[in-house]
């Protein structure tokens, strides 16, 4: 039995449960229950603060954990990172009143910023040749400006509302950070060998995610167009449609490129294109 933290509830709750169950292993969740075991993989599940799973994870209490780097790194723990997941997309910002004048981060010289990340944010102070006085607080840090408690904050961005909400600008990115998995780094054979399961498994979905099935029609005399558009895993297949001079192309195309690829295939001359998700994908 493998030992998995992830967290109670909060941005990284969702997306964590929903990567275990499309890796396959079913279990049973409630908002009471802080601890779960699969029913067909040897995995148990805990549910705790984001802030406790680095250090669970590094004395061994946990024997894996999903969190988001910023939180991995201020706690000291950045070694423990096995795989990036692409979720919980976010940065680590400065930022200042609207009004307030910045040109550079020398402008924080001396300044008292309010953060719950005075690790991470000390570090880069250093680099910068900056000195300020870093006030810890472990929430609502964007109102620290407006009740006199700070000239500056650093915390977490994402769509940037909760500063425009409180009438901050963004002035530096500190640190960029995703949900990873994390591992004890002394785990038994047994438990490095179901942790390599659980890594083949994200992959496979992380894989899937990004990319979609393709089928569509194109004319003969397109093929060799439509092959160099579409070269899908080891190449596309190519079957003969009923009516003389076109064929049915199958591919794997990614997500990113999907558009532009699309217009090129109508460009010359695809017809009837379908798009499928991909649940799993192993190359
Ligand atoms: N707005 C956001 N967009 C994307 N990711 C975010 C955002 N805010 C936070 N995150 C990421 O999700 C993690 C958890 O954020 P959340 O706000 O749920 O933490 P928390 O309030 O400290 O939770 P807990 O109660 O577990 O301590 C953060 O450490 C960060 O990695
Ligand atoms: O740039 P935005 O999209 O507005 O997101 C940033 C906000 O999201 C997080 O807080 P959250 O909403 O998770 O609440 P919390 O303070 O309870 O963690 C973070 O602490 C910021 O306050
Ligand atoms: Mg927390």
């Amino acid at each position: 039995m493998i030992r998995l933290a992830i967290q109670k509830s909060g941005r990284l709750s969702e997306d964590s449960l929903n990567l275990i169950r499309e890796c396959g292993i079913s279990f049973v969740s409630s908002t009471y229950k802080l601890k779960t075991e699969a029913t067909n993989f040897p995995l148990e599940i805990l549910f705790l603060r984001d802030d406790d799973i680095p250090g669970y994870v590094q004395d061994g209490v946990a024997d894996l954990g999903i969190v988001g780097q910023n939180v991995l790194v201020e706690a000291g723990f950045p070694k423990l990172e096995v795989e990036a997941l692409g979720f919980s997309k976010c940065r680590l910002s400065l930022a200042v009143p609207r009004g307030a004048e910045y040109s550079s981060v020398a402008s924080l010289q001396g300044k008292n910023i309010a953060t719950s990340y005075p690790e991470i944010l000390g570090r880069y102070l250093t680099g910068e040749g900056v000195q300020a006085q870093l006030h810890t607080i472990s929430g609502s840090v964007e109102i620290a400006p407006s009740i006199g408690l700070a000239d500056a904050i650093c915390d977490i961005v994402s769509s940037g509302s909760t500063l425009l909400g409180n009438g901050l600008r963004e002035v530096e990115t500190v640190f960029r950070s995703e949900a990873v998995l994390i591992a004890n780094q002394n785990l038994n054979t047994e438990k490095q060998h179901l942790l390599e399961q659980l890594r083949f498994r994200m992959q496979a979905v992380r894989r899937a995610r990004r990319n979609k099935y393709i089928i569509l029609n194109a004319p003969v005399a397109a093929l060799d167009q439509v092959k160099a558009l579409l070269p899908g895993i080891k190449s596309p297949t190519v079957t003969k449609l009923a009516e003389e001079g076109w064929v049915s192309v199958q591919s794997v195309v990614n997500e990113d490129d999907f558009w532009h690829v699309t217009d090129q295939l109508k460009a010359v001359g695809a017809e009837g294109i379908l798009v499928l998700p991909i649940e799993k994908m192993i190359s």
